[in-house]
């Protein structure tokens, strides 16, 4: 219902009606609205602007400057600067300064002949110039002779003659004080040539007095020292360029519009940029803002790599906060990897893994989860995924399995971490199917390892059926694992043992995240066919590095990741190789891994084997299998044929190492495999997809033929 606000409520005849001079009406309101007059009160379309309380100013503040400010001052300057207070830091600064410093003295070393060239040239120039302006100033000449010429010109003697005197009057004396200054100069000379004067000093001197002369002589726009360091481009952030850049996304009509709030919205230093958090007006999400990155970097003229539009996690969708960085962060160096050197981890909590692009560390945690790294080829997945299993290197409780499907060798260093039969590396059918085998001793492992857990927590080392170090410190059989696949879709679309890799990766990431297992997968194939759902949704943590579109990036991260704001199809590959955007531990963020070459894995590998007491113990590998006699083996006397779905339950039942995870479709690819057709059988009053036991017969003959 629509009521008058400026007449109470009971006061509304509903039925009645005002008579109303709709000209005289129209009139009033265009006066209105032009400032002119006040608009009748009760008309129900005039409404009185709300109050506007104009906001604290946001930019960045200037220093107090009166005692009681500076005694009132709720945030003081750290005593000692942040790189003093930090030992690394000061080792870090320290050595960047000595780079620096190492840097300009060899650039300018290189250069010295072209200088010493220059300074040749220019010194006579300049004592010739330095002569002409002592002479023109004793003589009085400069400026006088002009004015003089001047009154020549108009036929003034009068002011020549009296110009003329003056300058004679000032040439007088200027004559004793050149005198002088020369006879000075030419005794310091004397001096400097003697014996009197070490080298050390004459050299100097010499040099000093050359440099300065060719300085004077050499024309203005003609440095001696070349520039070495091309300033970056570096933007103070304000409001104002804040808004700018948002204006330029098209989203927002006015620029009063955008708010910095309250409380949060200062616009300050982070890292090495500035941050302005800011709220969009209604119906702009700072996902559209994050989408139209490109624009908002034009409007605040910066290269796209330097501005950095984020969603704020745990915030209202309108909230965005902007990063602008002081240089492009692909150009930025970043901080060593804290556990290069020295340290060690453990699976049970966060390690560093990486920067975000304001140079923040970014951890990584292992227990109680699974990892993804999916991201087009060079997008830097396997040097990501290398950081966290050298971070687990450094745990000596730590199990290894590495399968490298592509063979490429990025994992070799890991081989000594691992029990025999748990690493390979090669694109081959062998590699493949010892990847297999370990994931079938990850089953079995599933299933040995409820039970102990269950045991060790009942007698009070956790409060959960849930593997911790205190458990894995107790009992061998308990220690965690970390199993990596690299291309694991190599595995996941293979003809025969895709299927049942498929729901046995399934099996594992669901039930072995308590029981202290972690499979680290890594493609470059992002479809359905690849990344099974069942696999996929039950990884915790995903890292998209980039990828063409929002399909993939749906694919790796989960639905709805594009949508809230995650943008990997911003990186490029090479330039941004290693960034990716992360999800599945704390808030979704943009991070590129620690960047490790081949050496430095290497060296972290060996301090993980001396930390293992240069033991690695062996496995219990389950015994590889034949499908087509454990098929005969539980084949059941009298039955001609059987469904898929009868014989999986029987298989998993009979040889649970081997086949727990096995279902009906996995087991009908591992069959056709072997040639034999799955057909309609009709058993148990049922007909389904099964096989014949005269086909598996059959095929089992034309093997041992073929073996004889
Ligand atoms: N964190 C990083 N920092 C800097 N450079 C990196 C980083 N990660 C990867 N790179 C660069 O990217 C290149 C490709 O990395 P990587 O081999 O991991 O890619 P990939 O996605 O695994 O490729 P492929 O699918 O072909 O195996 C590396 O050789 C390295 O030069």
């Amino acid at each position: 219902m629509t009521t008058d606000p400026m007449v109470p409520a009971e006061d509304v005849d509903a039925k009645s009606a005002r008579i109303v001079d709709l000209n005289q009406r129209r009139a009033d309101r265009a006066a209105a609205a032009d400032g002119l007059v006040t608009a009748d009160e009760s008309d129900v379309e005039t409404m009185a602007p709300e109050s506007v309380t104009a906001g604290a100013p946001v930019d960045p503040p200037d220093p107090p400057d009166r005692l009681t400010d500076l005694l009132d001052a709720p945030r003081r300057v750290p005593i000692l600067p942040a790189w003093l207070a930090n030992v690394d830091e000061a080792r870090a600064q320290l050595a960047r300064t000595m780079a620096v410093a190492g840097y300009h003295a060899g650039v300018h070393a290189v250069r010295s002949p072209l200088y010493a060239g220059k300074v040749a040239w220019y010194a006579p120039k300049g004592a010739g110039r330095l002569a002409g302006r002592v002479l023109g100033w004793t003589t009085a000449e400069t400026g006088n002779w002009s004015l003089r010429q001047d009154a020549a010109n108009r036929n003034d003697a009068k002011t020549w003659l009296e110009l003329d005197r003056h300058r004679q009057r000032q040439t007088s004396w200027r004559w004793w004080v050149t005198a002088a200054g020369l006879l000075g100069s030419l005794a310091a000379a004397g001096v400097l040539y003697s014996d009197l004067t070490p080298w050390w000093v004459k050299a100097p001197v010499l040099a000093g007095g050359l440099i300065a002369l060719a300085r004077y002589g050499r024309p203005l726009d003609k440095p001696i020292i070349e520039r070495t360091v091309v300033k970056a481009r570096y933007r103070k952030l304000t409001a104002e360029l804040t808004r700018k850049g948002i204006m330029a996304t098209g989203l927002v009509k006015r620029p009063e519009d955008i708010v910095f709030p309250a409380g949060i919205g200062e616009i300050r230093r982070d890292g090495p940029g500035y941050l302005a958090i800011v709220d969009l007006p209604d119906g702009v999400i700072a996902v559209d803002v994050v989408e139209e990155r490109e624009k908002l970097a034009g409007g605040l003229r910066l290269p796209i790599d330097q501005v950095w539009p984020e969603v704020m996690p745990r915030e209202h969708p309108s909230r965005l906060a902007l990063w602008v960085a002081d240089r492009p962060v692909s150009a930025m160096k970043q901080p060593a990897w804290p556990l290069l050197k020295d340290g060690r981890t453990d699976f049970f909590k966060p390690f560093v893994f990486g920067f975000d692009p304001r140079m923040r560390p970014v951890m990584y945690r292992m227990d109680e989860r699974n990892s993804l790294f999916a991201g087009f080829p060079g997008s830097g997945k396997s040097l990501s995924a290398r950081v966290v299993l050298a971070g687990m290197a450094l745990d000596p409780l730590v199990t290894f399995a590495v399968f490298d499907l592509a063979g490429r060798g990025d994992f070799d260093a890991f081989e000594p971490l691992c029990a025999p039969g748990l690493f390979g590396s090669g694109a081959d059918d062998g590699t493949k199917a010892d990847a297999y085998r370990m994931l079938m001793w990850l089953l079995k492992e599933c299933d040995t390892r409820g039970p102990l857990i269950k045991k060790y927590a009942t007698a009070g080392l956790n409060t959960e059926n849930k593997l911790n170090r205190a458990i894995a410190l107790k009992d061998a059989r308990l220690r965690p694992i970390v199993a990596a696949i690299d291309e694991v879709q190599e595995l996941i679309t293979d003809p025969e043992i895709g299927k049942s890799a498929a729901a046995a990766m399934t099996s594992i990431v669901k039930r072995g995240r308590a029981l202290g297992i972690h499979l680290v997968m890594m493609t470059q194939r992002i479809d359905k066919e690849s990344l099974p759902k069942g696999v996929t949704s039950n990884i915790a943590i995903r890292t998209c590095l980039a990828v063409p579109s929002h399909v993939e990036t749906d694919l790796a991260l989960g639905t709805g990741a594009y949508r809230q704001g995650a943008r990997p199809t911003q990186f490029e590959i090479g330039v941004d190789a290693g960034w990716g955007v992360r999800v599945g531990f704390g808030p979704m963020t943009s991070v590129r891994a620690a960047y490790l070459d081949r050496a430095a894995v290497e060296r972290v590998c060996r301090r993980g084997v001396a930390l293992r007491g240069d033991v690695v113990a062996g496995v219990d590998l389950p015994a590889v299998r034949d499908i087509l006699d454990d098929l005969r083996a539980v084949w059941v006397a009298g039955e001609r044929g059987q469904h898929w779905d009868t014989l999986a339950p029987r298989l998993a039942d009979r040889f649970p190492d081997a086949y727990s995870a096995l279902n009906a479709e996995a087991l009908s690819a591992l069959v056709r495999a072997k040639n034999i057709e799955s057909r309609n059988v009709k058993a148990n009053g049922a007909t389904r997809k099964g096989v014949y036991l005269a086909d598996i017969t059959a095929a089992i003959e034309q093997r041992t033929a073929g073996t004889d």
